[in-house]
């Protein structure tokens, strides 16, 4: 077996937990609320901007032009790509500036920006490339498996779309090429590298339970005092 399937296979529980998620299930469905939706995209924002950052950070590291070419391009398209469609988002449901500005991170995606931040300024190239795999990977499984969905609401349409694209799946067989190559140069860093991928999958469900429970930084489980 490859090295990308190899991860991807010790992956199929997080995959499959994410596919059947009820915040998923409702977006591809048309069921989700719009306030879910909306404090998802809000979050997701946050994320991609970070992500983006991790990017820069991660062609400041490479040592072939090859290599910075992929993270600059890859940095530039999440910026220019994909937040277009946050952009238009918050347009339509009249998110201003302001709002964006004042929003911190809710839990979940403070622990798996800082996940990335950790792989990409504490680890080798190829782990920080594992740990950031996850993301454009699970979203086009998403993409295709729901692609002939046909939610009423525009905005979950154009979600899909976005994820279910030709250029999202043609940029998803580079980065898999990608993995590879680090894993055939890399021997030494393979546990770490599916760890960290593993650790990726991980946060991408509790991305999905972060938005499906408007998750926040004051309410904790309330246990009881025996
Ligand atoms: C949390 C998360 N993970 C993945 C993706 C797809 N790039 C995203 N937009 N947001």
């Amino acid at each position: 077996m490859r090295f990308d399937e190899v991860v991807r296979e010790e992956a199929d529980g997080y995959w499959e937990s994410s596919m059947v998620h009820p915040f998923v299930k409702g977006l591809v469905q048309g069921t989700l609320p719009m306030e879910n939706f909306k404090f998802y995209m809000m979050q997701d924002a946050i994320y991609l901007k970070h992500y983006s950052k991790i990017l820069a950070i991660a062609a400041s590291k490479s040592e072939t032009n090859q290599e910075m070419a992929y993270y600059l391009e890859s940095a530039r398209s999440i910026n220019e790509a994909e937040l277009e469609l946050h952009r238009t988002v918050f347009k339509e449901l009249h998110i201003g500036e302001q709002e964006q500005a004042e929003l911190i991170p809710a839990p979940a995606n403070n622990n798996y920006i800082n996940h990335m931040y950790n792989a990409v300024l504490n680890e080798s190239l190829p782990v920080a490339f594992a740990a950031l795999l996850p993301c454009p990977w699970l979203y086009q499984s998403i993409g295709e498996e729901y692609k002939d969905e046909k939610p009423t609401q525009k905005l979950y349409r154009d979600w899909i779309e976005l994820y279910s694209s030709k250029e999202f799946k043609d940029q998803l067989g580079i980065q898999k090429q990608m993995l590879n190559k680090y894993a055939k140069e890399h021997p030494a860093d393979h546990q770490k590298m599916k760890a960290f991928f593993q650790m990726s999958a991980y946060y991408e469900c509790k991305f999905w339970d972060m938005a499906w429970s408007l998750e926040n930084w004051k309410e904790l489980t309330p246990y009881e005092l025996a």
